[in-house]
């Protein structure tokens, strides 16, 4: 038989198998709408019964649609592709691996779930250790229709004549495929140093390194799957929080975990962990490296003590035909007293209430002549109108918002932060905070911090509303549904994924780790992209956010850039050998035969020449095309793309570049990106990471990279 036709009897072969399969997931889906059907009758009648009955039937309507709703959920979600791997083992047994497992109405596996302990060897064995496996194949379909095979012969000496082998390589097929809009989960060819980081234990925290495309992201997601499928219960109730650098990172991971059926994962990036609160600008980088370091915890701290500026600075009242008055001086040190106690200040206005008082008698008290009695003036001053509207204004309820606004005056700002900030730093941060457009990124963190120093101020109560169907949707759909957001000081995540860790500021961990008091973490990273000038400082944060130096960690360095063409990397390597050791640098597996293009133009011409670059580029791949350049330069040059009219185009800075990637990238004027960061070539070699098969370097210097 020719190859053609041995590989188009083993794809008919497969298909015969997956036809099966899907036939039993329609079955399993009418029995989750039947199931779901009736929940809704249940809760329908519950409307007429009396209260304990009701909290019965909903309950059990809560369990029956949860439940079936879950079950369609992942039926949905894991549809396309749902087998994609079997292994033909020396017993003679054959085991398809698939998105989830199933079962024929006998309880007989048709395909076991790529997560289970039975599946690992899919992913684990090698033609050294091969786990008994003596063919692996994986099986790409479109829709419900096998269109391909791959297969791995791991044991050659007990390959049966009936057992044939057909195709090249898997990882390599689908590392040539085009990129989109989203990142693909990669289920099918997880590699075994991958697998090793997404099955470790969940406890303690799994530190994963590795160089750019070594496919740490993908391995931080698919682990979050893992975990959720062996340990729902701890994981799934408390929930996951995935922490990505920017949104444009968590909209192009956005579609891996549903692709898995997870969609109870909340992904945030840096810039919005902060309900409500958006970041719009990114500081630059010297203004960042103040915000980020922990001086500035004692500055907010100090912030918080301040009066605000419209405070009054005197208190009169009127009490039985006497004035009694407290200076500024006295308000302070009743100020100062308050802010001693235990309470945080949100939530202390009424200790700040009695002290005023007490301060008040002690002032009526050294009155010659003035007999009263101290119950009687605490408690007829502290019933009167004009007091209460006095404490209003001096105790007032602060928003972080306000604090950090406050700082924008910067006469209050340097005496506030006294010898922890220079002088030139009081500038630089006042005009950061008097910028009307909004809070910056670093900012965010700041907020979160003076979210928990400031308190939550008190609740007003709400009138209770009418019973009605939301009612009838129970707590834990409500917490489960997609799109649930956890309150702002939710602390209990059972697991947070941090992505590009290397880059967190010491105060953006102490903002991560205040959302993980119990949780356990995934942390990814690599050192050689980091763009914090100061790691040790960033390290004590972090040990902080674990909860101590002596929680459990385990490494997986991962060494295989299955991103970039070798070409590229090459390239790429060159900008960093000065800051790295040649074991930072993962080995590129996949060769083009193409070289980087290095375009040479004078200033003037480097957005024509780069709009050039990016149309040739659209021509000869099939997926997107990234333009990367300096901050200062986004605006001109998206004006300048803009004009190719191709949603395959999109247009970066070196920051936001960071765990996106593209088919091709244009990278203008390396030197402007270097200048702009305070980690010059690490943030160079982030965006020279970026392309999967073309990269076009468009440069005013003729002897780049080597100058
Ligand atoms: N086992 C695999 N099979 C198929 N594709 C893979 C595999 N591992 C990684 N990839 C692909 O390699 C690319 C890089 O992966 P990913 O973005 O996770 O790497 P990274 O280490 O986070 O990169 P960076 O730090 O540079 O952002 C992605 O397109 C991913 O799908």
């Amino acid at each position: 038989m020719s190859e053609t036709s041995v590989r188009e009897a083993e794809i008919a072969v497969e298909q015969k198998h997956v036809d099966v399969v899907y036939a039993r997931v329609d079955e399993m889906r009418s029995e989750a709408e039947a199931m779901r059907n009736r929940g809704d009758a249940l809760a329908h009648g519950a409307r007429n019964e009396a209260v304990f009955e009701q909290a019965a039937m909903l309950f059990e309507r809560d369990v029956m649609v949860r439940h079936a709703n879950q079950i369609l959920r992942t039926l949905d979600a894991e549809h396309e592709g749902l087998v994609f791997g079997r292994l033909d083992d020396t017993a003679g047994e054959t085991m398809y691996v698939g998105r989830l497992g199933v079962r024929d109405v006998e309880f007989d596996n048709l395909v076991t779930d790529w997560r289970a302990p039975a599946a690992a060897p899919f992913y684990q064995a090698t033609a050294e250790q091969p786990m008994d496996i003596i063919r692996r194949r994986v099986i790409r379909s479109s829709g419900q229709t096998v269109v391909d095979i791959d297969d791995d012969l791991l044991m050659p000496e007990r390959h049966l004549e009936s057992m044939a082998v057909v195709g090249e390589g898997a990882l390599m097929a689908s590392l040539t495929r085009a990129r989109g809009e989203n990142m693909r989960d990669i289920v099918a060819t997880i590699q075994k140093e991958q697998d090793e980081a997404i099955r470790a234990p969940w406890r303690g925290v799994t530190e994963i390194t590795g160089g750019p495309g070594t496919g740490k992201t993908a391995v931080a997601l698919h682990r979050v799957a893992y975990l959720l499928y062996r340990d729902r219960r701890r994981m799934g109730g408390t929930g996951v929080l995935v922490v990505g650098p920017s949104p444009a990172f968590t909209s192009y991971i956005s579609r891996v975990l549903p692709s898995m059926g997870e969609d109870n994962v909340e992904l945030r990036s840096l810039s919005d962990l902060l309900d409500g609160v958006k970041a719009v600008r990114v500081d630059s980088a010297p203004v960042a490296a103040v915000k980020g370091s922990l001086r500035m915890r004692r500055v907010l701290k100090r912030a918080i003590r301040e009066a605000p500026a419209d405070a009054p600075n005197e208190l009169r009242i009127m009490y039985r035909g006497e004035v009694l008055k407290l200076d500024a001086r006295e308000l302070d040190t009743v100020r100062n007293n308050v802010h001693n106690g235990r309470r945080p200040p949100n939530q202390a206005r009424v200790d700040a209430a009695e002290a005023l008082l007490e301060a008040l008698w002690r002032k009526a008290d050294s009155y010659t002549d003035f007999p009263v009695k101290r119950a009687d003036l605490i408690t007829e001053l502290g019933e009167r109108i004009d007091f209460h509207r006095f404490v209003v204004v001096w105790w007032q309820l602060l928003t972080p918002a306000e604090v950090l606004r406050s700082l924008s005056d910067r006469r209050r700002l340097s005496r506030i932060a006294g010898r922890g900030l220079t002088r030139s730093e009081v500038d630089m941060l006042a005009d950061s905070w008097a910028d009307p457009s909004g809070p910056s990124v670093a900012d965010i963190a700041l907020l979160d911090e003076l979210r928990m120093l400031l308190g939550k101020p008190p609740k007003r109560r709400k009138r209770k509303t009418d019973t009605s169907a939301a009612e009838l949707q129970t707590w834990s759909e409500r917490q489960s549904g997609p799109g649930y957001h956890r309150p702002d000081d939710y602390d209990e995540y059972s697991h947070i994924v941090v992505d590009e860790a290397q880059d967190l500021s010491p105060m953006q961990w102490r903002m991560v780790g205040r959302r993980g008091k119990y949780a356990s973490w995934t942390v990814v990273g690599d050192p050689v992209q980091s763009s914090w000038p100061d790691p040790a400082e960033a390290r004590q944060a972090q040990d902080g956010a674990f909860g101590g130096p002596r929680t459990v960690r385990r490494q997986f360095a991962l060494r295989t850039n299955y991103r970039n063409s070798a070409e590229i990397f090459d390239l790429a390597g060159k900008v960093v050998r000065d800051v790295s050791t040649p074991e930072q640098l993962p080995h590129a597996v996949r060769s083009t035969g193409i070289e980087p293009s290095i375009q040479v133009c004078s200033f003037d011409q480097l957005t024509e020449f780069a709009v050039n670059a990016a149309k040739e580029l659209l021509g000869t791949v099939d997926g997107t095309v990234g333009v990367i350049t300096a901050t200062s330069r986004v605006d001109s040059t998206r004006s300048a793309i803009e004009r190719l009219n191709d949603e395959r185009l999109r247009v970066v800075d070196g920051l936001e570049s960071k765990g996106l990637e593209y088919d091709a990238v244009v990278l203008i004027e390396p030197a402007e990106l270097v200048a702009e960061s305070t980690t010059g070539p690490r943030t160079l070699y982030v965006a020279l990471t970026r392309a999967t098969q073309r990269l076009t370097v468009v440069t005013t210097d003729r002897n780049w990279p080597d100058s």
